[in-house]
């Protein structure tokens, strides 16, 4: 695997992917990166561009910019079902056929034996409704067919377009468990998704998505501890106000004696406190959700044009 400079050649990346639909351009100069061993969500708001996105990567829509899988363009790879399985919604087969019969034509368009469809079944759970047509599926029965078709090559990379829309919550939890193992295994995995509580459960990292432009890409982790706010009440707040800004953090007063503080964690306020003999009657932290995160970076979208 050569790779190419300057591109991680690891999970799925792309660069300056763009695309316009006559006059409007909805995608510019867009790159990600969804490193093997974690799920990274891609977010946004409805018409942010996603599926765009989602699409020029999967070589499916012409558009600009460039992906790359494992360091090697899609094109590149002798068998492309075996480098990515994608599932973009519903499943795209005859309505009539079997859900076995369809993934055994799947599969045997792949050069893979029946016993792969098997096992995909088992993986996804749908051992039991082999037999059902694919126009009796549920929604959530026919999003574990399209996993169970993207599996079938057995890919190191799942993209998978809005997953969550539309599925109960004992099939929102079935798939995130299912795409977190998938991950722990050294996949790349990438979903779109606008369930911001759902993505905040599921992700590793995050790339923000608004009007076509990527407004932030980032990890979890850092989400989380970045932007936590610490609220502590002393019997002297200007004292303990003045102790966190001499440090560098910021306060603000709120009710019986008690601040908001950002800037500093609680270890480092609770340790200012304790150096300067001042008792801290609550110290608390909160952290702040992917919701919060997402709102700040992507405001503007809320914006009237
Ligand atoms: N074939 C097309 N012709 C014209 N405009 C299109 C076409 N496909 C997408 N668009 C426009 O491109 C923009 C991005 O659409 P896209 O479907 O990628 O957004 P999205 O983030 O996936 O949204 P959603 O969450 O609603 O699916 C939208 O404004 C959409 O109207």
């Amino acid at each position: 695997m050569t790779g190419t400079p300057g591109m991680p050649a690891s999970g799925v990346a792309a660069v300056a992917l763009s695309r316009s639909f006559g006059p409007r351009t909805v995608l510019h100069d867009v790159s990600l990166h969804a490193p093997a061993g974690s799920v990274t969500g891609l977010l946004g708001a409805n018409g942010a561009g996603k599926s765009t996105a989602i699409r020029i990567m999967l070589g499916l829509l012409r558009g600009g910019g460039q992906t790359l899988f494992f360091g090697q363009p899609l094109s590149a790879w002798s068998s492309p079902g075996h480098v990515v399985g994608a599932v973009l919604g519903g499943v795209a087969g005859h309505p009539a056929h079997q859900v076995r019969t369809h993934l055994t034509m799947v599969a045997k368009g792949l050069g893979l034996p029946k016993s792969r469809v098997d096992e995909v079944l088992d993986m996804v759970g749908l051992r039991e409704a082999a037999g059902l047509r694919l126009k009796a599926l549920s929604l959530g029965m026919a999003q574990r067919v399209g996993i169970a078709q993207a599996m079938l090559g057995n890919p190191p990379v799942l993209i998978l377009d809005e997953p969550g829309n539309g599925l109960d919550p004992h099939s929102l939890r079935w798939l995130r468990t299912f795409l977190c193992d998938l991950a722990r295994e050294g996949r790349a995995v990438l979903v779109s998704s606008h369930l911001l509580p759902e993505m905040e459960q599921l992700a590793d990292g995050v790339v923000v998505l608004a009007r076509g432009k990527v407004v932030a890409q980032t990890t979890m982790r850092e989400i989380t501890t970045r932007t936590g706010t610490v609220t502590a009440q002393s019997p002297s707040p200007d004292r303990l106000a003045a102790l966190v800004e001499q440090a560098g953090g910021t306060t603000r007063p709120l009710q019986d004696g008690m601040i908001s503080i950002s800037g500093l964690d609680r270890f480092r306020v609770g340790a200012l406190a304790a150096a300067d003999s001042l008792p801290l009657t609550w110290l608390d932290e909160r952290t702040s959700s992917l919701e919060e995160y997402y709102l700040s970076v992507a405001q503007e979208e809320f914006h009237i044009r």
